[in-house]
């Protein structure tokens, strides 16, 4: 009983590739006997993270399509027909009950084909602006989880449900204490916290910014967890010290969460779900460079209940000190933020997508 097998699909950038785990481990929860297989992009994060969260993964031989006239782009349909032939074949292989789709181009030709094959597929949507992989798949899904209102203008509205992000469990229930965290990273438990989220590639603009302001934080009193990302990570890893701990990337993000008295993060959505969920004081600082602008959205969503603070990037110059220093010193409004932000969290959304999922099983195996 119960030996489904699972197909999911999503990558990229973290922010497609944890609601994917999420949503696996969760299904595993119910089903010990299921077994799962994921597809990403080769050379992409998730060829590491998913093995690292202990799923198999297989890679595909695709890119995304770039706005402007490119070699890449020339190279487009041949990596798409390698993609489609070979999805193909994994699926033909794996034969999955249910395929999901959490956005991102490979989950594009694993959807497609398994869709052909009559297999109900499912997909995930983070953003209040959906994807373009997504919204190419939406004929094809059986449902389409979705995290904001709104969303009937991109997908079939008898298709969408409201579930919300899925985050995983084990940066909320398995939250250590911040006597843990001061442990693992070797700063002292007692000391106000800063940690820094540059979304899981790492941000530019907010690593320019924190370098630009180690001055100010010194003379607070501040210790800082500070993720950079891996692009960024051989400019920045000299500025550590006893009390700045640099990383390419924060492998226990429940620890971050649990050693943060306050939080600098952009906003994509799976960064606003989880701040939501954790409950900490957050400036906001939304990526420009994203579809739509849809990063802004997020945050402003939080600001609207007094959840957050936002800055955009052309306001970092003329406002971030004075912004932070008020944060700094304030733990009333540290405390109003951090509660604030915790009504907007949607903890049941990965139970809800796997409900989703369970009502298109077969009954018996
Ligand atoms: C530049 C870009 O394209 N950003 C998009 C990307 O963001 P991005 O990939 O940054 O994703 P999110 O903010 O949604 O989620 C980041 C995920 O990575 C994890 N994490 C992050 C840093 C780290 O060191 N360790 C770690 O584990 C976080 O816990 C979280 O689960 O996908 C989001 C969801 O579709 C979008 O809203 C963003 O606009």
């Amino acid at each position: 009983m119960g030996n489904y097998r699972f197909i999911l699909s999503g990558g990229g950038t973290g922010g497609h590739i944890y609601p994917a785990i999420a949503i696996a481990n969760e299904l595993k929860k119910r089903y010990p006997d299921a077994r799962f297989l994921f597809v990403g992009a080769k050379g992409r994060m998730e060829m590491e993270k998913v093995p690292q969260a202990g799923y198999e993964i297989k890679g595909l031989w695709i890119t995304g399509l770039q706005r402007k006239l490119s070699l890449k782009n020339l190279m487009f349909p041949v990596k798409l027909i390698q993609s489609l032939i070979k999805a193909g074949n994994i699926v033909a292989e794996f034969k999955p009950h249910v395929a999901i789709g959490t956005g991102g181009f490979a989950s594009g030709p694993v959807l497609q084909v398994a869709s052909r094959k009559g297999i109900p597929c499912v997909l995930q949507e983070q953003n209040s602006f959906a994807g373009i992989t997504n919204k190419l798949l939406a004929k094809k899904a059986e449902k389409i989880c979705v995290a904001y209102d709104g969303m009937e203008k991109f997908f079939p509205a008898d298709k969408v449900v409201k579930t919300g992000n899925p985050v995983r469990e084990s940066l909320i229930r398995e939250a250590g204490s911040k006597q843990e965290a001061a442990a693992y990273f070797n700063l002292e438990a007692e000391r106000t916290t800063l940690v820094v989220l540059g979304g899981s590639l790492g941000s530019k603009r907010i690593n320019e910014l924190l370098a630009d302001n180690l001055g100010l934080i010194e003379e607070l009193g501040i210790q800082l967890v500070w993720q950079c990302g891996k692009g960024y990570y051989e400019t920045y890893k000299d500025l550590g010290t006893e009390h700045i701990k640099v990383y390419d990337f924060l492998n226990r993000m429940d620890l971050a969460y649990a050693m943060a008295d306050m939080i600098i993060s952009r906003a994509g959505a799976g960064a606003v779900s989880e701040l939501s969920l954790v409950g900490k004081p957050v400036i906001l600082i939304p990526s420009p460079h994203v579809a739509e602008d849809h990063q802004t959205k997020n945050a402003q969503a939080m600001v609207d209940k007094d959840a957050a603070i936002m800055l955009r990037e052309s306001e970092l110059d003329s406002r971030f000190e004075a912004v932070f220093r008020k944060l700094a010193s304030s733990p009333e409004d540290r405390h109003r933020l951090g509660n604030n932000i915790r009504k907007m969290a949607m903890p049941d959304a990965t139970r809800r997508i796997a409900d989703e999922i369970e009502k298109l099983l077969p009954t018996a195996i």
